[in-house]
């Protein structure tokens, strides 16, 4: 049997930071080695397990990547934009890979990640659930499937906490929809519409955004032609769908060269393979 993959897992006392705890403890192939939390933070030399309310683990929280590297194979990132870019220059430093899960990066940040990804391999993925990384894959299918005339909008529900919008997966099921149509979402991208703000521009892509209390999050890809619409709804019902994609992606990703991948490498789903005339 092969040695456990150790495992590294930043911004422990998020959500998602205590959703990757408490799945890692499910599985025999992976071993939290490391667990790192915000500098000053009160939760800091407390065991991981504990934070996450699950058995103790012997592994303290720190607030240093760096000291700890030498015992992981692999970083797990779920922080904020900020902490995600200073953990992957020392990512880049130790030559260690690294899963992002982070959203709100800017194209210039996302520039950057795609720097480091050709020295070290890093997977970077807003949604590591599978039912949404199989409708990114079929979707450009569908739109060109069904031609011009149908318009597209993207909804989007979270929780009240929730700091960037339009979500991550958002903006990825839109690429997708342009995917489709073979033209580039910033050209079509319709964010805000208030005031008397016109008619729907044609071949435009719409998106709005709803927070409250504690939705998880749904997505909904709206195809809206004359007399009929097609509605592709994805509702994620616990955060442990996305940790357990995180986890089968950080599997995946020890045994990969340098590069940057995405959760539809992991899950075999680039090959063009799942529809004949997919993308
Ligand atoms: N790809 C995917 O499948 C998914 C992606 N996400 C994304 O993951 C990210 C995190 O979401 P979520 O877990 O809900 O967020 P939370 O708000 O629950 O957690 C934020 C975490 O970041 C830590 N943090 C805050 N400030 C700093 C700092 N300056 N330095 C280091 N750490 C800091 C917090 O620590 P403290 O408690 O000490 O403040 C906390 O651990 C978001 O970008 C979200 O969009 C979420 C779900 C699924
Ligand atoms: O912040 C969240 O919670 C989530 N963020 C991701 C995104 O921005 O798409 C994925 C998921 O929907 C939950």
């Amino acid at each position: 049997m092969h040695p456990a993959t150790r495992l590294a897992i930043t911004a422990v006392s998020g959500r998602m930071g205590r959703a990757l705890i408490q799945a890692v403890v499910a599985r025999d192939d992976l071993q939290l080695t490391a667990a790192i939390g915000r500098s000053g933070a009160e939760y800091l030399g407390q065991d991981a397990g504990q934070l996450a309310g699950v058995q103790t683990l012997g592994v303290p929280v720190t607030a240093d990547l760096t000291a700890v590297l030498n015992q992981v194979d692999v970083v797990i990132e779920f922080g904020p934009v900020a902490a995600a870019l200073a953990h992957v220059k020392t990512c880049l430093q130790h030559k260690t890979p690294m899963v992002i899960g982070t959203t709100g990066f800017s194209p210039e940040q996302q520039d950057t990640l795609k720097a480091a990804s050709q020295h070290i391999p890093l997977l970077l993925a807003p949604n590591m659930s599978v039912g949404i990384n199989v409708l990114l894959a079929f979707l450009p299918a569908i739109t060109r499937a069904l031609g011009e005339g149908y318009d597209a909008e993207i909804v989007e529900a979270h929780h009240r906490h929730k700091v960037d919008a339009p979500s991550g997966t958002a903006l990825a099921l839109g690429r997708a929809v342009a995917r489709g149509r073979d033209v580039a979402l910033e050209e079509v991208a319709c964010m805000d519409r208030n005031a008397i703000s016109g008619p729907r521009q044609d071949g435009s892509i719409g998106f709005a955004t709803l927070r409250g209390a504690d939705v998880v999050g749904e997505h909904k890809v709206w195809l809206a032609g004359a007399g009929e619409r097609l509605e592709l709804t994805h509702r994620a019902a616990s955060r442990l769908n996305f940790a357990e994609g995180a986890l089968r992606a950080a599997q995946w990703l020890s045994q990969q060269a340098p590069g940057f991948y995405d959760m539809q490498d992991v899950l075999g789903l680039k090959q063009g393979a799942v529809l004949p005339f997919s993308d």
